[in-house]
C-alpha cells in the first residue's frame, strides 16, 4: 500500500492543473483504469438542498457502461445507503460516509475505519445539533451513518457565525468527534484517522487492483477528496473537478459534471478497445 506522508505530497493551484482529456491516451497505455468517483459536485452539480442533487438518467447510463468494462467505486461523503439509491447500480462498490462505511457487489459490506464506537456520541450529538440549530432558518442537520453535515448554503450569511459556533461547541464536549469542511458545510467526524484516500486504497488492496497494469482515476471536486488525491499522488491518477477553496494535490482538472461525462464516456472507449485489443 502506497500512502505518502504530508510533507511529501505536491499541491498546485487548480488553474495550473492540465485537462486530463488530453492525457488519456498516455496515462492509460494498455492498462486496464480503476475509477473512484466523488458524487456532489463530480456527478451532479452542486444545488441548494441535498437531496435535490439527484443522478441523470444520462451520467446512470454512463456508469453503466463505464462499469461494465472496469471496476467502478463512488466514494462519497454522502451516507452509503443514501448515494447508493441515488445512483442505483448494482455493480459498483459504494464508500460512504468519507469512506467508513463500504459496500459492493455480491452482498459485499464492510466499515474498514473502526468507528462503530463513535455511533452512539453521533446519535447524541445529532440530537443536539437539530435542537440547537432548530431556529437558524436554512440550517440543515444531515445525519449520515458515520457522520453529521451541517448545511449554512441557505443560511444567512449574518448568521453563519451562529451555525460555526454551535458546531465547535457541541465538538468541544465530544473529543471522539472532530470538524471537516465542505462546500458550505460544517462536518462532525469519527476522530479516526481514516478518510477517502484510505478507503480508496483499502479497496484497491480487496480488489486486488494493486497491480501495474492497473491504474486508479480518482475524480472529485471538494477539500474532502484531497485525502484520496494525495493517497493516490505515486501510483494513480488525482482529477480535480472545478476548484475550492485551497490547493490541490490532483495532478489534472476537468472543468464540471458535464465535462466529468464526457471524460468518462472516453475513458470507456478507450479502456473497451484495449480490451479488445489484449484478445
Ligand atoms: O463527497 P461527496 O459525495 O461530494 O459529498 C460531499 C457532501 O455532499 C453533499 O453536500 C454538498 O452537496 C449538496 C447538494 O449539491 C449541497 O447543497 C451542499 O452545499 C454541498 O456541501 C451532502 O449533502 C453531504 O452530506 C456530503 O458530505
Amino acid at each position: 500500500m502506497t500512502n505518502l506522508s504530508r510533507t511529501e505530497i505536491q499541491k498546485r493551484e487548480a488553474s495550473e492543473l492540465p485537462s486530463v482529456s488530453n492525457h488519456l491516451n498516455k496515462l492509460l497505455e494498455n492498462k486496464t483504469p480503476a475509477v473512484f468517483l466523488d458524487y456532489d459536485g463530480c456527478l451532479t452539480p452542486i444545488v441548494k438542498q441535498p437531496e435535490m442533487a439527484v443522478l441523470s438518467p444520462e451520467m446512470r447510463d454512463v456508469l453503466a457502461e463505464l462499469a461494465a468494462v472496469c471496476p467502478v467505486a463512488i466514494v462519497s461523503g454522502r451516507d452509503r445507503q443514501n448515494v447508493q439509491q441515488l445512483v442505483q447500480l448494482d455493480n459498483l462498490y459504494y464508500a460512504g460516509s468519507h469512506g467508513f462505511d463500504i459496500s459492493g457487489p455480491d452482498g459485499m459490506h464492510t466499515e474498514p475505519g473502526g468507528a462503530a464506537e463513535a455511533l452512539p456520541i453521533l446519535d447524541e450529538v445529532d440530537k443536539l445539533l437539530q435542537d440547537e440549530l432548530k431556529d437558524i432558518q436554512g440550517a440543515i442537520v444531515e445525519r449520515k451513518r458515520y457522520a453529521i453535515a451541517v448545511h449554512y448554503r441557505n443560511v444567512a450569511e449574518e448568521k453563519v457565525a451562529i451555525v460555526e459556533k454551535a458546531v465547535d461547541s457541541v465538538l468541544s464536549r465530544f473529543p471522539q468527534l472532530k470538524k471537516g469542511l465542505g462546500k458550505k458545510i460544517y462536518e462532525l467526524k469519527p476522530n479516526l484517522d481514516w478518510h477517502k484516500g484510505k478507503a480508496v486504497l483499502w479497496l484497491l488492496d480487496a480488489l486486488e487492483l494493486n497491480k501495474p497494469d492497473v491504474v486508479p482515476i480518482y475524480i472529485g471536486d471538494d477539500i474532502t477528496d484531497e485525502d484520496a488525491f494525495a493517497s493516490l499522488q505515486e501510483m494513480g491518477v488525482g482529477v480535480l473537478v472545478g476548484a475550492h477553496d485551497d490547493k490541490t494535490a490532483a495532478s489534472y482538472s476537468l472543468k464540471d459534471v458535464e465535462d466529468v461525462k464526457a471524460f468518462l464516456q472516453q475513458l470507456t472507449y478507450l479502456a473497451k478497445s484495449n480490451r479488445e485489443a489484449q484478445l
